[in-house]
Parts: C-alpha cells; sequence; structure tokens
C-alpha cells in the first residue's frame, strides 16, 4: 500500500506491507514526519491509500456506519467542541453512536474528576485527552486508535491517562494501535511494536518476540565495519576501543566470540532509526495492514 498526499506530493507511506494481530496493544513509533498519523489516518478511514488497499477488522475503514462504529479514534490534537459542555460532549457520543454506554462514559467522567457542566474549552490539556478517551471508549469499539494520545500532558498526567487506557482496554477486550514519540510510554502499555521510518515499516512485532530476537554484541572497535554472512547489523556504535552492533540473533551470531548483552526496547527502535536515516529506504519488513478478527 501507498499514500501520496498530491499529485506532486512526496509519498508519506511507500510500500508499506503489514498484517497486525487482532485484540493487541500496538505501538507505533517513529521520527517526525514518518508517516505515522498517514497510517492511522487510513486506519480509521480519514483517507484512502492512492495504491492498494488495507483492511481493518475484516473490512475496508469506515465501510458503513456499522463499521464506524467498531472503531474509536482520538486525533493527535485530542479534537473536542470547546463550546459545548462535558454533558453535552456525552449527549453528542450518543446520539452519534449506536453502542453508546452511557455508564460506562458517566462512571469515567466522574472517574476522571471532570465535571458535567464544564466547558471543553475550559479543560486543560489532560482534561481533555481524558474526555476524548472517554468518548471513544464509550462507542464500546473493537479497537481504539489513537494518534499521539499523551503527548502534551505531564509525566504524572500521562501515567494516569495511560493507565485509563489500559482499562479501558481490559475492560472492552479491544485492541488498541497508539503512535507515540515517547518510548517509556509504548514500553508501558504496548506488547507489540511498528517502527516507521522515511514511509516504510522497518521491523514490526511482538515486543517480547522482537527483544528476544536482537541483541547488542560488544567487539573490538571497527570489528562490525564489514558485512558478514549470515549476520544482519541493524547498527553500529564506536566507543574508545570498542565497537557494539544491535544485530538481529540467530545461528551465525551465536557462533561469534564476542560480548553478547540484551537490548532495551528504546535501544532497539534507535538502532533501526538510525539505519533508515543512514541508509533511506532501508530494507523494510515484510509486512498488511489488517486486523483479523
Ligand atoms: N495533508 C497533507 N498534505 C500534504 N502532505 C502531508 C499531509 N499530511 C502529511 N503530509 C506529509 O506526509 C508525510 C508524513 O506525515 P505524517 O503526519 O503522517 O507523519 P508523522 O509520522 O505522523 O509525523 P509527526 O510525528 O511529526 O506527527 C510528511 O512528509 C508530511 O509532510
Amino acid at each position: 500500500m501507498t499514500k501520496k498526499y498530491g499529485r506532486r506530493g512526496k509519498l508519506a507511506l511507500s510500500d508499506v506491507h503489514l498484517s497486525v494481530p487482532a485484540g493487541r496493544v500496538i505501538g507505533l513509533v517513529g521520527p517526525n514526519g514518518a508517516g505515522k498519523s498517514t497510517l492511522l489516518h487510513l486506519a480509521c478511514g480519514l483517507t484512502e491509500p492512492t495504491s492498494g488497499s488495507l483492511s481493518v477488522l475484516g473490512s475496508r475503514p469506515a465501510a458503513n456506519a456499522s463499521h464506524l462504529a467498531r472503531v474509536g479514534f482520538v486525533a493527535q490534537n485530542t479534537s473536542v467542541y470547546g463550546a459545548f459542555t462535558v454533558a453535552e460532549h456525552l449527549k453528542f457520543g450518543a446520539r452519534m453512536n449506536p453502542g453508546w454506554d452511557p455508564v460506562l462514559a458517566e462512571r469515567r467522567i466522574g472517574q476522571v474528576g471532570l465535571s458535567a457542566g464544564q466547558k471543553a474549552g475550559q479543560l486543560s490539556g489532560g482534561q481533555r485527552a481524558q474526555l476524548a478517551l472517554t468518548i471513544a471508549a464509550a462507542k464500546r469499539p473493537e479497537l481504539l486508535i489513537f494518534d499521539e494520545p499523551a503527548a502534551a500532558l505531564d509525566p504524572l498526567a500521562r501515567r494516569g491517562f495511560l493507565q485509563n487506557l489500559m482499562e479501558f482496554v481490559l475492560e472492552l477486550g479491544a485492541g488498541a494501535v497508539l503512535s507515540s514519540h515517547l518510548l517509556g510510554d509504548v514500553e508501558q502499555v504496548c506488547d507489540y511494536l511498528i517502527v516507521l521510518c522515511d514511509a516504510r515499516v522497518q521491523v514490526a512485532g511482538d515486543t517480547r518476540e522482537l527483544l528476544a530476537g536482537h541483541a547488542r554484541l560488544v567487539a573490538a572497535r571497527g570489528e562490525f565495519d564489514q558485512p558478514r554472512a549470515g549476520i544482519d547489523v541493524i547498527s553500529v556504535e564506536h566507543s574508545g576501543k570498542h565497537s557494539s552492533a544491535v544485530v538481529r540473533t540467530g545461528a551465525a551470531t551465536e557462533a561469534l566470540p564476542y560480548r553478547s548483552e540484551p537490548v532495551t526496547l528504546e535501544e532497539l527502535v534507535l538502532a533501526y532509526m538510525t539505519r533508515a536515516a543512514a541508509v533511506p529506504a532501508a530494507r523494510t519488513e515484510a509486512a498488511a495492514w489488517g486486523a483479523t478478527r
């Protein structure tokens, strides 16, 4: 699948083949302009691919009213209507969504300390994010999509927001996709990772499997400068007499006489981002967006 904005526009997504399991909490990470919002907008039907296709929960995004009701989306700027009160937002949500759960909506509004009469325009960024999350969840969707949901929040509010998000996911039995620059947040809540750089998917998979399938090898300086058969070096750093490389592990790497250390999620993501920055259009993971449910 590809996505280009306008005839002469740059490719925002290039050759994305991604298949994502349903019911997971997926972290979508990548640098500014990587194509994260574009991918999320495609997934909820706000825009269409230029070529290829995608399927979410078994059909074309926003295919009809019932499909729209199955997906909840919270945009990057957590759009709420400034002149509407919290209660009016809930009323509007109830009118627009056949599966609206008024009990869930009112309970969560109380839990996060919002009151019915407050105007959304007078809420803080964190409170607006909580209101947007509540509205998305009260639809009782099967998939919640968030574009940088916690970016504007302070660390405490962010933790509360992410806890709420996880509670919703559990309570609804829903899957979720969230884009974020905050790798700590992704590590806290996501069990599946997609790294998108320069319009291409660099790597995607179960977070634990990805961490288990990569390692940092430490050797004498320059040891990783030449490519070696069977060893997939993602990125290399040099310090003093040593070089350390983040590699995909396998039979060939196990046989090497180098010190091997586990990688953190941050190291893994940075390694792929570094490789993509160094080699534009770096090798991509075979992958088709489509939750199978
Ligand atoms: N409406 C648009 N018209 C033209 N180009 C666009 C439009 N929206 C996005 N783009 C371009 O598509 C590319 C991907 O943008 P996108 O917003 O998807 O990236 P992102 O990864 O979400 O970035 P960020 O982390 O900064 O939010 C960028 O080069 C951007 O300039």
